[in-house]
């Protein structure tokens, strides 16, 4: 990605333009209600994280206020459950984009249990599953891995937001459910889903999330410590599958407009990957219809315009 990095004042700048920019944007999307606890948070937050592999950190708005990370926490999880299952985590959850709602059931009954990807609610709970089975104490495990990676040991669960999604996580239990009885999930449900539940309840600032995803920017070496995370072929198959899968059933237009490996959370966070430059990671708590960020999708849109990010050009 040759002629990407623009003197670094100037990106400061940019980032601020942006912020600015999608402050004077029209209130559109509404933030998540379904966990009651999202409901709470200030719908007018917007901050915007720029971390580059050199370690310069670029910010505007709230990039360091911590804030639930929903579902980004699958990329987490996946990158664990694929060092430690192998290849054998592909019989369990394929690598297809589902067309579908992340939280969608339909699909799960017709393919008999597996889901399409690790990425929608189904193939995140899988994975949880395999973590469950494979650590002894694996929320622990998947807090110092995140901790690790964002280099920031204050990372911690929102309790009351994680109290919020066990009590109205019947359509996680019952997509569980539906998997336990056709093989797919091997703990208990409830232990799975506590694992899930908690990980998408960890709270992180964009600061933190720019900065622990830089391994997918690196070939699976961490920025800045130098840990081999995973390999460049794990590497490539995560950027993948965020490519096609991240954003939902709005990939296809991320693609279009964008051109970055991405993933958002009903948090309102979204995440960009930047091969051999960086991570951006925009937070802001309004939801499009498809769960993903109306002013994220815009920011991260308008940073990669002006920069000319896009992986396809
Ligand atoms: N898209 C999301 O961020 C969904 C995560 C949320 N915890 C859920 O399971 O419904």
């Amino acid at each position: 990605m040759e002629g990407i990095p623009l003197p670094p004042k100037h990106t400061g700048e940019l980032l601020k333009d942006v912020v600015a920019q999608a402050r004077a944007l029209p209130n559109e999307g509404a933030v998540a209600d379904y966990i009651p606890a999202l409901a709470k948070v200030d719908p007018n937050y917007l901050g915007l994280a720029v971390v580059e592999l050199d370690g310069q950190v670029h910010t505007a708005g709230d990039a360091h206020v911590p804030f639930s990370i929903q579902s980004i926490s699958k990329v987490f999880g996946l990158t664990l459950a694929m060092e430690r299952m192998g290849d054998s985590l592909w019989e369990r959850v394929r690598m297809e984009p589902s067309g579908q709602a992340f939280n969608s059931i339909m699909q799960l009954e017709w393919e008999h249990g597996i889901p399409r990807n690790p990425f929608i609610n189904a193939g995140a709970i899988v994975v949880a599953d395999t973590l469950v089975c494979r650590y002894s104490a694996s929320r622990t495990a998947f807090t110092q891995f995140v901790q690790s990676l964002a280099q920031n040991e204050s990372i911690q669960v929102n309790e009351q937001v994680w109290d919020s999604e066990r009590e109205h996580g019947a359509r996680n239990a019952a997509l569980a459910y539906l998997m336990k009885s056709f093989g797919n999930i091997k703990a208990s449900v409830e232990h799975v889903l506590d694992h899930y539940f908690y990980q998408c309840s960890l709270d992180m600032s964009c600061v933190d999330l720019a900065r622990a995803l830089g391994f997918l920017a690196n070939r699976g070496v961490q920025p800045g410590t130098d840990e081999v995370v995973c390999d460049p072929r794990s590497t490539h198959r995560i950027n993948a599958m965020m490519s096609t899968s991240g954003m939902y059933d709005q990939s296809g237009e991320f693609a279009f407009s964008v051109g970055l490996p991405a993933k958002g959370g009903v948090g309102g966070g979204l995440v960009a990957v930047v091969p051999d430059y960086g991570v951006i990671c925009a937070w802001s708590p309004r939801l499009n219809p498809y769960g993903n960020s109306h002013r994220g999708m815009f920011m991260v849109r308008t940073l990669a315009e002006e920069l000319g990010l896009s992986v396809y050009s």
